[in-house]
């Protein structure tokens, strides 16, 4: 990890940059798996269980004796924890449910909004390199509450054809039954057109890697809708001589050890402490089972130091972080300079990992700068606002002049009058 000294807006942004998403190389391989699972199905999904998860499945969906076993395989303390979990993971979401909007815009015009679950839903929870069995409690816990009829999860097989225990018993926890051992961009295929095993959905959800993310913006072409582009794990810490440097160097290393196309990133007004964090990360590495991953990802990640607090403001809402961690002596101050982040963790006392299991918010976010224009996944993202007006008699005779007027004007007559017919029958009734 590299140290930047007061560098010019040019530099820094370059050296921002996340690593390069392959984009054209990623899709060459996902546009035949897609074309496949259309045309085969279940058959396909098991060709490329076998090529790419090396193992040949003769189920593709979970058995009720497998979710069965597989609270036996968890043990009462990580049940307890993933408990707690699931217990603030719905109490927030649950309290972002919200009342129908009711409005009489004049006398005689109401209108309303109310959310309606989304009916078909498909979870995508990663497991390549690591179970994410809290991402579980992420996307199943806000599907749940938002009401949704149908929920289907994939997540990759193991060698031995079976899905990790932990995954298993939370998706049971939560009330899932359909879950499909398939990964990958087949997978995202196998939630837009449906298989003998798997059923077409509305909205797919959750992160994964390049081929999953890829694999997520090519089913939009189908009509299918996305959560968001949720790709590789990135935090930027922003740190002064208040804060802890072993604990920023922990933060660091929480989510460089995600992926080798993770990033992170440090923002400072002292190069002293950005010395002192970055001997840290050094110390603190050597013991971590994924050193190897996160050593990788360092690679692409910087400590900026920097003493103005306007340009600090710039560098975090340019770089628009998936998980931003402030933790400098006038929190609040920055909190409300913050216009792009995924989620924003305050204080020294509240590492970025409480965000990612326990603390209630949800963990799955825009990453790669999509922060600017997405939010993470909330309550929100598994209903869709319907609209309704009623417009009583008096309320067209208030309102039915404007209309025609604006009708007219468009030169569209037949839409003045679906009014005018109206206001005529009304006034001929008297
Ligand atoms: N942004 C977020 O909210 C968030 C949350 C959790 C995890 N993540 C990210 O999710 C990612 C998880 O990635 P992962 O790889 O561990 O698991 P994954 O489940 O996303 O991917 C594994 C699957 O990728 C497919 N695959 C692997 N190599 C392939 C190849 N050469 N060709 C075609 N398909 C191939 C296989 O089908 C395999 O089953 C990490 O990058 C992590 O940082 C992001
Ligand atoms: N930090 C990840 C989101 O980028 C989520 C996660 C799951 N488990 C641990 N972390
Ligand atoms: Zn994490």
């Amino acid at each position: 990890m590299k140290i930047l000294n007061n560098p010019s807006s040019e530099i820094w942004k370059k050296s921002l940059e996340r690593p390069v998403q392959k984009a054209k190389k990623i899709n060459k391989v996902i546009k035949p798996i897609f074309k496949s699972v259309k045309k085969k199905g279940d058959q396909a999904l098991i060709q490329f269980a076998e090529e790419f998860d090396g193992v040949k499945l003769t189920e593709i969906l979970v058995t009720e004796e497998e979710i069965k076993a597989a609270k036996n395989q968890v043990s009462t303390e990580l049940q307890e924890a993933i408990e707690v979990a699931y217990t603030n993971i719905s109490k927030f979401h649950t309290a972002q449910k919200q009342d129908e909007l009711v409005e009489e815009v004049m006398p005689g015009v109401i209108c309303r909004r109310k959310s309606v679950p989304i009916q078909k839903v498909g979870l995508y929870i990663p497991g390549g390199t690591a179970p994410l069995f809290s991402t579980v409690l992420m996307l199943a816990v806000p599907a749940v509450i938002a009401g949704c009829s149908e929920i289907i999860l994939c997540s990759p097989p193991d060698k031995e054809g079976n899905i990790h225990p932990a995954i298993l018993y939370t998706a049971s926890l939560v009330g899932l039954r359909k879950i499909a051992k398939v990964g990958g961009a087949q997978a995202i295929a196998a939630m837009t057109f449906g298989t003998e095993s798997i059923s077409a959905v509305d909205k797919i959800f959750g992160p994964g890697n390049q081929y999953v993310t890829a694999g997520k913006q090519r089913a939009t072409n189908y009509g299918v809708a996305i959560d968001m582009p949720a790709g590789p794990s990135e935090v930027l810490v922003y740190a002064d001589d208040s804060a802890n440097p072993a604990f920023v160097a922990a933060d660091l290393l929480s989510q460089a050890e995600h992926g080798i196309d993770s990033q992170v990133v440090l923002v400072t007004n002292s190069e002293d402490f950005a010395k002192k964090s970055l001997k840290e990360v050094d110390k603190q590495l050597k013991d971590l089972p994924r050193k190897d991953i996160a050593k990788k990802a360092l690679k692409n990640s910087t400590a900026v130091v920097v003493k103005s607090r306007e340009t600090t403001l710039d560098i975090i809402n340019n770089y628009a972080p998936e998980h931003l961690i402030i933790s400098v002596e006038d929190e609040e101050e920055v909190v409300d300079g913050i216009v792009n982040a995924g989620s924003v963790f305050i204080g020294k006392y509240t590492p970025e990992s409480a965000g990612d299991y326990a603390s209630g918010t949800n963990h799955t976010l825009p990453t790669y700068g999509y922060a600017k224009n997405y939010s993470g996944v909330s309550l929100d993202s598994f209903v869709k606002k319907i609209t309704y007006q009623k417009i009583t008699e008096k309320g067209l005779k208030l309102l039915g002049p404007t209309v025609e007027v604006m009708a007219e004007n468009e030169l569209l007559m037949a839409h003045k009058n679906a009014v005018s017919i109206r206001l005529n029958y009304l006034k001929n009734q008297k």
